[in-house]
């Protein structure tokens, strides 16, 4: 791993009842979670399954077609088939992440995971209805996280039928690659829950940072105003995007450019946060800049659409403004 870290499986020879002592609260830690549900099968639910499988969990991996899934599938092999390339794992590994990855073609398949991160969409409504369908399947001692970008966990947990056992655990894009997971309890998340996720995360060789519920979190609200800004000046003709990425690259040294990164994650993604940061904050400086809004309009969401602030369908990304 880039980290130096080699992920260990959480269920080990231990016995699996064995409780772990963290900060004196008892949790069943990882050796609680074997199996787990991934809901969305995009650049970040494939991200999750890839990481799960290599650190030994067995993935079931839903999305809304058995297609999507497939091509979730694809993806993860593509990005195994990369590390084993860069060195970074072996062959053996590869192979024995696939094998424990399979598609679930319906949310009834999640009935024996002992833990469903879902990673759908960023629309609430599509969220709750996830929610609302999965929990009745699940065993009733599964924990359900989100890897929600900017959404509250307390009104996700919510709709569930379990907020005791909900949590967000916030990836981040690209999963194989990026070191810290964002964990945040909702209102009602027990103790035992936050360790075990917490175990959980560390199981994948990640670190964590904490963070309360608030719009968006914390990475998020600090980073996507920083996208918007630099929408904004692109839109108030400051510079082009190429003027403006290169300027953040070389004058910050940030791996991406700002116009780059909202690509990368999805223009659709940034303005949902933007949106949950605008309307859950109440204050007009994280307006979404209307420049924003006509891209998603246009379905030039960044390079899952193959096109936003970079035209992605040639050899190289041509800037579009
Ligand atoms: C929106 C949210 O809710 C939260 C978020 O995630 S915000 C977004 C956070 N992410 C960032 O800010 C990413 C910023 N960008 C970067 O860090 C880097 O540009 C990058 C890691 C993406 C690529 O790095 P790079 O050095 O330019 O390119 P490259 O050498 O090709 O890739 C470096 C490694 O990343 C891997 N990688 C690149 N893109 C990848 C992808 N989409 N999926 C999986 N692995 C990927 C490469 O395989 C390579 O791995 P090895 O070292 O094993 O070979
Ligand atoms: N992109 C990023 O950088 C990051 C995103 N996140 C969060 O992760 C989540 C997923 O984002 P991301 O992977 O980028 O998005 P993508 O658009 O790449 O993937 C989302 C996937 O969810 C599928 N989906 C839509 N509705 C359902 C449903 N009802 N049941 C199952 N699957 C469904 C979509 O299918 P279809 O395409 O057919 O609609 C798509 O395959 C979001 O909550 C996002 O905020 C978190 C960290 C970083």
């Amino acid at each position: 791993m880039r980290n130096g870290f080699t992920p260990q499986p959480c269920h080990d020879s231990r016995d699996r009842t064995e409780a772990t002592e963290y900060d004196g609260v008892s949790a069943e830690g990882g050796d609680r979670i074997r199996r787990v549900g991934v809901i969305g099968a995009g650049q970040m639910g494939s991200g999750i399954a890839h990481v799960c499988a290599l650190a030994g969990y067995e993935v079931k991996l839903n999305d809304v077609s058995v297609e999507r899934c497939e091509a979730g599938l694809a993806t993860i092999n593509g990005n195994l088939a990369r590390q084993v390339s860069s060195g970074k794992i072996g062959e053996e590994a590869r192979q024995s992440a696939l094998r424990l990855i399979s598609a679930a073609a319906s949310l009834e398949e999640m009935s024996d995971v002992d833990l469903v991160i879902e990673s759908a969409i960023e629309n609430e409504e599509v969220k709750r209805k996830i929610l609302r369908e999965l929990c009745p399947h699940l065993s009733p001692d599964a924990i359900v996280a989100t890897n929600t970008s900017s959404i509250s966990i307390t009104r996700l947990a919510s709709v569930s039928d379990r907020p005791e056992r909900f949590i967000g655990i916030h990836f981040m894009n690209p999963v194989p690659v990026m070191e810290l997971v964002e964990l945040v309890r909702g209102i009602a998340t027990e103790d035992v829950t936050f360790e075990t996720a917490r175990a959980f995360v560390t199981s994948l060789g990640k670190t964590i940072a904490v963070s309360e519920d608030f719009p968006a979190f914390m990475v998020n609200r600090i980073l996507l105003p920083m996208i918007n800004e630099a929408i904004y000046t692109l839109y108030e003709g400051v510079g082009t995007v190429e003027a403006i990425d290169t300027a953040m690259r070389l004058g910050a040294r940030h791996p991406m450019g700002p116009l780059e990164l909202a690509d990368f994650i999805g223009l659709d993604t940034c303005l949902s946060i933007m949106q949950m940061l605008y309307e859950g904050l109440a204050d007009s400086k994280y307006r979404p800049c209307p420049l924003l809004v006509k891209y998603v309009e246009a379905g030039w969401l960044g390079r899952k659409a193959q096109r936003g602030f970079y035209d992605y369908r040639g050899e190289k990304p041509v800037p579009t403004r």
